[in-house]
């Protein structure tokens, strides 16, 4: 795509927890016509989450959190969710066992790199690595439940992978990312695999 953006210009609008720019560029159109263009991106580096599984018990493991902008949406409650969050320096597979051990208690094993999707590319350039993993109730070394200090109030759910799926039917669990890895397993299942 190079030959068909060229930056103009750039401006921070904001720069507190992430970056928020607006960029104004020029755009070759697939008619070969220039077009000028402004765009805005929020940009808070990447990410990794994961749904822990345990085959024995055909369960997984979620986490329970209030999330701010969902609230503004109108959601009535704290959110279901994989275990996530940002990568900081960590690769993704290092965030995603870290945040494990700090959100959920678990020490994971055996994670399968599934996809790493934009999760909004029309204006937030984060990419999100979204892995599967192992556990049994053995790797439980801690309550789990994120930092006190940064405002993390998490609550660890376990449930079935058939009750997840019901969920992600019936609107109890609304983000993207654990629909992905709760279809993805269940998907696995129906393969076989
Ligand atoms: N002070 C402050 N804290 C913030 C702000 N925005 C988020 N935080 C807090 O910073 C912490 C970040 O926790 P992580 O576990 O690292 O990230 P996350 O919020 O769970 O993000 C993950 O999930 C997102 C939503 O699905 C993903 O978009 C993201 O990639 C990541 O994987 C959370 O306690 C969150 O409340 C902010 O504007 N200001
Ligand atoms: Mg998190």
């Amino acid at each position: 795509m190079d030959d068909r953006v060229r930056v103009i210009s750039s401006e921070v609008l904001s720069d507190a927890w992430g970056v928020l720019k607006s960029t104004v560029f020029d755009y070759r159109r697939l008619d070969g016509n220039w077009e000028r263009q402004t765009r805005e991106t929020y940009d808070r580096g990447n990410g990794a989450a994961v749904l822990p599984y345990d085959p024995a018990r055909n369960t997984v493991l979620l986490v329970r959190q209030f999330r701010f902008p969902a609230y503004l949406q109108g959601h009535p409650e704290p959110l279901l969710e994989a275990c996530a969050g940002l990568l900081d320096e960590d690769d993704p597979e290092t965030c995603a066992r870290r945040e494990a051990q700090e959100e959920l208690g678990y020490q994971l094993h055996d994670l399968e790199l599934i996809c790493v999707p934009f999760m909004t590319p029309g204006s937030v350039t984060e990419r999100l690595a979204c892995f599967v993993a192992r556990y049994s109730q053995e790797d439980r070394v801690s309550a789990g439940g994120g930092h006190i200090h940064e405002g993390e109030d998490i609550e660890v759910v376990e449930m079935t992978l058939e009750e997840a799926y019901r969920a992600t039917r019936d609107g109890r669990i609304s983000d993207a990312k654990t629909i992905v890895l709760i279809q993805h397993l269940v998907i696995d299942q129906a393969r076989g695999e």
